[in-house]
């Protein structure tokens, strides 16, 4: 893995007004009801942006890099990202100990009629474990994830994801998080072990 010092703060400030931008587009897009020509004409609108864009591209998504006050980041991932569209972008802070993020899921994020997909909850709880293993002085790959859907997840409503460390064995570190209501509400509850490879410990 490659972490590169931050360059252009203007222009990274420009990539995420587009990314959320285009969330918004994704959000129009998924609950329009204007009419057929409209959305030919719109499906043309788009696809010449996207040609724009395309003209000047790069292999692969915004790195980890350190930002300006020295924090990393990591502007293309799926989840926090704030320069990927498709991430909600998740906002992940840290009382040293555990882990919390308070988010909202969208209609976009619907899996079931009127709830969110169960494979979208279960993104943001590894993301949110595995920020959990860093914060206990750890960094690993997802080995297994194991999640209980307790509630329907609405969207539209705020909610909060935690997580913590519970244990450690080796290159194995287990830890534990749900996404509740702002009542304390359990929605979804999750476990996941983390493994740091070998590789990474440059064994
Ligand atoms: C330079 C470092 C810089 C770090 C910077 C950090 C900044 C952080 C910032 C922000 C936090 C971001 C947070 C992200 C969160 C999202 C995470 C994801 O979505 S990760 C993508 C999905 N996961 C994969 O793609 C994994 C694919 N699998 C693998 O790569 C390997 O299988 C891996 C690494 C999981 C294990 O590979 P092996 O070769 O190290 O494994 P072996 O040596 O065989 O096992 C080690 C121990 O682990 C157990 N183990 C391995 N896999 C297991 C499994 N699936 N289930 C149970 N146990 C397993 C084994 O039994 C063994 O245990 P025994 O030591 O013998 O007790």
């Amino acid at each position: 893995m490659t972490i590169e010092a931050a360059t252009g703060e203007s222009r990274i400030t420009a990539l995420c007004a587009l990314s959320q931008q285009v969330r918004e587009l994704m959000d129009a897009t998924a609950l329009t009801d204007v009419p057929e020509d409209e959305l030919e004409a719109i499906t043309a609108d788009v696809a010449a942006l996207t040609a724009r864009l395309r003209a000047v591209a790069r292999e692969t998504p915004q790195p980890f890099e350190f930002a300006p006050d020295g924090t990393l980041r990591h502007l293309g991932n799926a989840v926090t990202g704030a320069a990927n569209p498709h991430a909600l972008p998740l906002v992940v802070t840290s009382d040293g100990e555990s882990v919390r993020a308070e988010l909202s899921f969208r209609p976009l994020h619907e899996g079931p009629p009127g709830s969110v997909h169960g494979g979208i909850s279960a993104m943001i709880l590894d993301h949110v474990l595995g920020q959990a293993v860093v914060v206990a002085g750890f960094a690993g790959m997802t080995a297994s994830l194991s999640v209980n859907y307790r509630k329907p997840v609405p969207y539209g409503v705020p909610l909060v994801a935690t997580g913590a460390f519970t244990r450690k064995e080796g290159r194995k570190t287990w830890v534990e998080g749900r996404i509740a209501l702002t009542d304390g509400t359990v929605l979804v509850e999750a476990t996941g072990l983390f493994v740091t490879p070998a590789a990474w410990l440059g064994e």
